[in-house]
């Protein structure tokens, strides 16, 4: 008899139809955690879990008592409770590295479109405020020699190193929990306390995954370590930053500005005050959506799944 997985986002339908060859598959676009709902009852049967977001913790797993693997289509798991589910036997698995170079292009894209006010100067064109002359008051800054400043310096992270220091002559400096001396020697990355760092970088830019160490981790007091000048980007999760204090110092140039592709609360509520600033550039949370990307973290995830499912150890094993 196959094994039941609950595939609980819209995935593409070849890694579907993947699943359902080793696997008896209820599936749904979202999923709905009220009781009695289809997606609960077929919890209460699932093996397998496939999909991404879903907070996993210990009130959910007691509503599925069978499950045996949570494979999470993210290299992020802040949704799951890793010590809860490893307590419990379940493995749990996410897709890291297939999405290194998309999520580089999307945060470098941001960080440029942030320093040159691209959103903005789109804006502009379409108000039929392109005039005569542009005025110095809607120049940018450079991006290129500049220092960046990289918080949470892994896969990610090493690609949008990599676009700074050969693409933009980018003078790099990093803090991370230990020293990694490879990228070090690779690409002239210089280790900072995160007080040095904050105080030098030109750009800030925060990689880290979401943990206890790092909620919160960038407030008022780390941006005002920051320069008056500095433009602050974040791709890692919206709860590392304290939003108030951001919004904050947009607000009074405590820093210049910020590019954000995540949130505390997502989809991000529609009149929330980041939204009524020109000095902060918002994307959707977006960093690893491209038609590609998505397939081949689909197709990673599904992959985990399926081997946890057979007694195998799946590529992508979450330590706990
Ligand atoms: N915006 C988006 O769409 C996306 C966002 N992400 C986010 O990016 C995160 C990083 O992904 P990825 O690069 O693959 O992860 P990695 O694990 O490869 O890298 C994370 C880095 O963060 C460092 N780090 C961890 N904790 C701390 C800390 N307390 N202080 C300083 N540095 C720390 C680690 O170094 P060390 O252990 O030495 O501290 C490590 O180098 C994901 O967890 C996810 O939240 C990922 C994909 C897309
Ligand atoms: O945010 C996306 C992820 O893969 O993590």
């Amino acid at each position: 008899m196959k094994p039941k997985a609950l595939v609980y986002s819209k995935l593409p339908e070849e890694v579907v139809d993947y699943v359902k060859e080793h696997c008896e598959v209820s599936s749904f676009d979202a999923p709905d955690n009220t009781s009695g709902s289809p997606f609960m009852e077929a919890l209460k049967e699932s093996e397998g879990l496939l999909g991404s977001g879903l907070k996993v913790d210990a009130a959910f797993l007691d509503r599925a008592p069978r499950l045996r693997i949570v494979s999470n289509v993210s290299v992020g798991y802040d949704n799951l409770n890793i010590p809860e589910l490893s307590s419990r036997g379940i493995m749990a698995t996410n897709t890291p590295g297939v999405l290194n170079d998309t999520v580089a292009d999307t945060i470098f894209g941001l960080l440029v479109a942030t320093a040159r006010r691209m959103p903005e100067l789109d804006r502009y064109v379409r108000n039929g405020q392109w005039k005569e002359s542009r005025d110095q008051d809607i120049f940018g800054i450079d991006v290129h020699h500049k220092t960046l400043g990289i918080i949470g310096l892994g896969g990610i992270g090493e690609k949008i190193v990599q676009r700074a220091r050969f693409g933009f002559d980018m003078d790099v400096i990093y803090h991370n929990r230990s020293r990694n001396p490879k990228l070090e020697e690779h690409y002239g990355a210089v280790y900072r306390t995160l007080d040095e760092l904050l105080a030098e970088a030109d750009f800030v830019c925060l990689m880290t995954p979401l943990t206890p160490e790092t909620r919160g981790m960038i407030s008022e007091r780390e941006f005002k370590l920051m320069k008056k000048t500095a433009i602050f980007i974040n791709g890692s999760r919206g709860a590392t930053v304290d939003e108030e204090a951001l919004v904050e110092a947009l607000r009074s140039g405590t820093i210049r500005a910020a590019g954000l592709d995540v949130y505390v609360q997502e989809p991000l509520p529609e009149h929330h005050p980041l939204t009524a600033l020109d000095n902060a550039v918002l994307l959707p949370h977006i960093g690893s959506a491209t038609q590609e990307t998505r397939l081949e973290m689909a197709w990673t995830a599904a992959r985990n799944l399926v081997a946890g499912l057979k007694g195998e150890t799946p590529a992508n094993l979450i330590q706990a």
